[in-house]
């Protein structure tokens, strides 16, 4: 396999950085932290080397979904300014050994973590996998522009699963986690999609701004961020946190929807403003959700140490 991937100077060789790519690591970054939270929030304890073992399953099985998410939509790629530089549509790479390396991936992350951790777990994870490589990538995106809504569920589960695998079960909390990040998903995307909505148009995306217009776009990211803020807040209000995730939860959801308002009701950039109100919420929707699981964690460590009651 011949590459002609640009050197970076990075140490890593061309090819296994195509590889690498291929996993969209800066996204994951957000998908595994979540998933670390999930672990680390969770009562009750589990052996480090067993926690350990969970979250890199789940790493690996959202590498491998978006692997297989990138071998599917290589043509779609090809179209757009922000991913025609992919591995595949550089034609840096085989389809197939894309494909392959997917399902490897995918595979071996259910395996390993039904083996080490539990199968109720390893069934989650197989469920977020194909909930991301098939129902979203493959059936819903190219078809409704509530694809997102849906589809976003795919991200959700992360943490749910980093939960179950410390406690083997599903309870309100994780449910919540999963719930979190559900209602995260629309704002964090339509934000992005209202900057880079003539590239899903030139491909044939149906994304929200394409086929609804960006008015009801723009109402629609205001009413999921007002929708959110219970639902972030709900872990204190349910006893499952103390106050200090409760008043970084209410601040947190304070400043996404004081930036979320210029989205919504169109106010347009003001003079000598560096930034798009969109982009900024887009940029600030990923701040948030590191933050809130942060705060997740902080709270448990704080509880368990004694320092708050
Ligand atoms: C269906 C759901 C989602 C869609 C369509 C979506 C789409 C996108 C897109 C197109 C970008 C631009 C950057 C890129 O091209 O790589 C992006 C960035 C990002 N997304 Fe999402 N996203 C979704 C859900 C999530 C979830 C669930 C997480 C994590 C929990 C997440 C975390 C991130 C992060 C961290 C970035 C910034 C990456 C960077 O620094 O370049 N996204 N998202
Ligand atoms: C455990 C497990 C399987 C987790 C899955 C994690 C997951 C679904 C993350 C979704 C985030 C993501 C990369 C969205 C990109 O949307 P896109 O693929 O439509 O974006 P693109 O246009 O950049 O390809």
């Amino acid at each position: 396999m011949a590459s002609t991937a640009p050197q970076t100077g990075t140490a890593m060789p061309a090819e296994w950085r195509d590889f690498f790519t291929l996993t969209k690591p800066r996204v994951m970054t957000l998908v595994i932290f979540t998933a670390i939270c999930g672990v680390l929030a969770a009562p009750g304890s589990i052996h480090p080397v067993l926690g350990f073992t969970a979250i890199l399953a789940i790493a690996m099985g959202a590498g491998g979904s978006a692997v297989l998410n990138m071998w599917w939509e290589a043509d779609i790629d090809a179209g757009m300014k922000r991913t025609m530089n992919r591995p595949l549509p550089g034609g840096r790479m085989q389809r197939e050994d894309a494909r392959d390396f997917g399902i490897f991936l995918s595979g071996v992350s259910v395996l390993l973590m039904g083996v080490a951790i539990g199968w109720l777990a390893a069934a989650l994870l197989l469920l977020a996998i194909i909930y991301y490589a098939v129902i979203y990538t493959m059936w819903l995106k190219p078809r409704t522009p509530q694809n997102i809504v849906i589809g976003g569920g795919a991200g959700a589960f992360p943490p749910l699963i980093g939960w179950v695998a410390v406690t083997g079960e599903v309870t309100a909390m994780p449910i919540l986690l999963f719930a979190i990040i559900f209602f995260w998903t629309p704002p964090h995307f339509w934000a992005l999609a209202l900057f880079v909505e003539a590239d899903y148009a030139k491909v044939g995306i149906p994304m929200m701004p394409v086929v609804a217009g960006e008015k009801p776009t723009r109402r629609q990211i205001w009413w999921y961020t007002v929708l959110l803020a219970p639902i972030a807040i709900a872990p204190w209000v349910i006893g499952g946190t103390s106050w200090l995730y409760g008043m970084t939860a209410v601040t947190l959801s304070l400043l996404f929807a004081w930036l979320a308002w210029p989205v919504g009701s169109r106010m347009r950039a003001a003079e000598g403003d560096k930034m798009l109100p969109e982009k900024k919420l887009f940029k600030f929707s990923i701040y948030y959700l590191f933050a809130l699981f942060a705060a997740l964690v902080a709270d448990r460590v704080a509880a368990y140490q004694g320092w708050i009651a």
